[in-house]
């Protein structure tokens, strides 16, 4: 299924028409440069055009009061006094004749995008509109936004196709009020927002956009505020936030359907946001959400100021929704202090809320949430730091790496009596081994088949760092000793890091490099003591792989930092015998590798569970896995033992930390 790119041009057709430095930003290039890029970049023809069309007024009165409909349908006969007069009524936005118009196609955008992923007709895709939505609120338009585009989006989900749990995340650099206002008693509506505060000394200034604003009522829990209170964070930053507290909460949520607030005044160069993002940052944001609710994510455009990062942000989205390789992002350095306390008090708002972060640290001891510390910290700050460090809107950075498709997605070798699943290309050529190595297999006891194997899995191994594949499956008669093989002799001099992720146990791995060539992360029922070393992480689970729950938090809170951190050029996924792993975790597991490596994944199977080829093959062609359904709260002894966990690695590994 296709991704689906909203946009009209008559969006365009309105814009400030007198004085005000707040707003002088939102113009009608934002929309322009968007769509421009994604037609230069061939990214539209790619996706399904869905026309606008304008939302009605019951649709609109699903969030708004009459009252407020009433007033803005007034507005395209006043003169510009009368628009003047009307605006002054609202914070940071202006009315245009045409406004109305276009918050209608606005919202209508989002419904359609919704209408399209919900009928099946696509997987996901994006809107490109404005006047953005997510500060508009019951009776009154705010922050540039005159209707909650996403917020009538999520109730028309509920509403018209029962959708029992809905997620928006919003990644915009300012704070959703108007969405947090309309679910904060809702249980059916998740709310993760992210935004500028700076101790509320940014705008909209508001107390209850701090993280101990959790929700009421029956939606308490179901409001997740992570305040950032320094400019410049990093792609680190971001990460960890998915890593440590969006994804946890969205896992166990388990949404149906997904909708991104996709502001993109987060990335570096935007003047609101002052942040040092890069655009391929949106790239794994998305990614990241992507194998949630069956694939079903709806973006729809907020804010986003900088029409450089914009352009590059937009694309960058829209590339992964399509399922191309996600580009590598290097040197991630780990959340910087002031996010870590961000971090850490979102987490420990939630966890009597959420299983998932029910191991969760206390609180910092700095109640980082009031007002006076920022000017006490400015002062200091505005002395320490000079001008130039800070991320201003001069700040440069590198255009996104190219995302190239490799002309094969999913290989595979497997035994000749094994019929290849579906959509694998199965690797005809092998090369010859070198001599010695096929010797040192003979040693090994692989009898003369298994030297074949070997031979086409050493030429898989080539095209995928070719970038020829970019993924495989491999079937061997015997998964350890071919993992062996893969890690010292065929990946010795073709791959800097393989990151090798160790599904079950059937035997100790005797071989762990110490000079960071090979991570290997092993998830399995058994602790091995011996072996610590910064690239041996072995995870127990006390009920093993088939315990779903301790397995994904495994994932989300300890295998993905790690990744990123470590950054590999392949990734080796082994899939012991008798793992036990459930089938929709291991296909998560394998969509959400795909982040790592350009989506270089190299998957071991034995033989003898040939039975899951299938799945593995779906998750390797990019098919959405399965949701996690009815997830178990996890063994508090596994809760505890990851959090010990990260506690010692974190010296080492700088992407864990959670705790300031
Ligand atoms: C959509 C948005 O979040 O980017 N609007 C920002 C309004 C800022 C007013 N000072
Ligand atoms: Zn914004």
């Amino acid at each position: 299924m296709g991704t689906a790119l909203l946009y009209d041009e008559e969006m365009t057709k309105y814009k400030l028409l007198w004085v005000d430095p707040a707003c002088k930003i939102e113009v009608p290039e934002r929309l322009i440069v968007s769509y421009e890029a994604l037609v230069r970049s061939g990214l539209s023809d790619r996706c399904i055009s869905i026309p606008a069309r304008e939302a009605s007024d019951s649709e609109i009165l699903l969030v708004h009061s009459e009252l407020y409909l009433e007033a803005v349908k007034k507005t395209p006969y006043m003169t510009l006094e009368d628009l003047k007069e009307f605006t002054l009524q609202f914070g940071d936005v202006y009315f245009h004749p045409n406004i109305y118009h276009c918050a209608k196609l606005a919202s209508g955008s989002a419904l359609q995008l919704v209408d399209s992923v919900m009928t099946g007709k696509v997987r996901n895709g994006i809107a490109l509109v404005r006047p953005p939505g997510h500060h508009s609120m019951h009776g009154a338009a705010n922050g540039f936004c005159v209707f909650n585009n996403v917020a009538i989006a999520a109730r028309y989900a509920k509403q018209k196709y029962g959708v029992k749990r809905v997620l928006i995340v919003d990644w915009d650099i300012h704070h959703g009020q108007g969405v947090q206002y309309c679910f904060e008693d809702d249980p059916s509506v998740l709310y993760f927002s992210w935004h500028r505060y700076e101790h509320q000394n940014f705008w909209p200034n508001l107390r209850e956009s701090d993280y101990d604003s959790v929700g009421k009522e029956s939606g308490t829990g179901f409001n997740i505020n992570v305040p950032w209170n320094n400019v410049g964070m990093e792609n680190s930053d971001y990460l960890s936030v998915f890593c440590h507290v969006l994804l946890p909460v969205a896992y166990e949520f388990c949404p149906d359907l997904v909708l991104v607030c996709a502001g993109f005044d987060s990335a570096i160069g935007d003047p609101e946001g002052e942040m040092c993002a890069t655009p391929d940052i949106f790239a794994h944001l998305t990614h990241l959400l992507m194998n949630l609710a069956g694939g079903k994510l709806c973006a729809v455009l907020e804010g986003g100021y900088n029409l450089t990062s914009l352009a590059q942000s937009v694309c960058q989205t829209v590339q992964t929704l399509l399922g191309d390789p996600v580009p590598q992002l290097a040197n991630l350095r780990g959340p910087c202090k002031s996010a870590i306390e961000s971090l850490q008090c979102a987490r420990s708002a939630h966890r009597r809320y959420w299983s998932f972060l029910k191991h969760a640290a206390d609180p910092p001891m700095t109640d980082i949430s009031t007002k006076h510390i920022k000017s006490a910290m400015e002062e200091e700050e505005k002395t320490e730091m000079a001008e130039e460090e800070r991320c201003t809107e001069g700040k440069v950075w590198p255009e996104p790496p190219e995302r190239l498709c490799p002309p094969v997605c999913s290989a595979s070798v497997l035994p000749d009596d094994v019929v290849c699943p579906d959509g694998l290309k199965p690797l005809s050529s092998s090369k010859d081994l070198e001599p010695l190595l096929v010797s040192k297999l003979k040693t090994a006891a692989v009898d003369g088949d298994g030297v074949t194997t070997f031979s086409r899995l050493y030429t898989l191994v080539e095209k995928l760092v070719a970038n020829e594949i970019r993924n495989g499956l491999v079937l061997v008669p015997d998964v350890a000793a071919a993992m062996m093989c893969v890690v010292q002799d065929l990946t010795s001099d073709l791959v800097k890091r393989v990151l090798v992720v160790c599904v079950g146990k059937e035997k100790e791995l005797d071989y762990v490099t110490t000079d960071g060539k090979v991570l290997v992360v092993q998830i399995s029922s058994e602790d091995s003591e011996e072996h610590r070393s910064k690239y041996y992480i072995p995870v127990c689970l006390k009920k093993g792989c088939s315990d779903t729950s301790g397995f994904i938090q495994a994932v989300l809170g300890l295998l993905l930092p790690l990744g990123y951190e470590y950054n590999p050029d392949l990734v080796l996924l082994v899939r012991m015998p008798g793992s036990g792993v459930v089938d929709s975790m291991w296909q998560q597991l394998i969509g959400l590798l795909q982040g790592f490596a350009k989506g270089h994944t190299l998957v071991l199977m034995q033989v003898n569970e040939k039975a899951c080829m299938g799945s593995t093959a779906s998750a390797l062609l990019g098919h959405p896995a399965p949701p996690l359904q009815d997830l178990q709260t996890p063994f508090p002894e596994d809760g505890d033992a990851l959090e010990r966990l990260r506690e010692r690695l974190q010296a080492d590994w700088k992407m864990l930390q959670t705790t300031s």
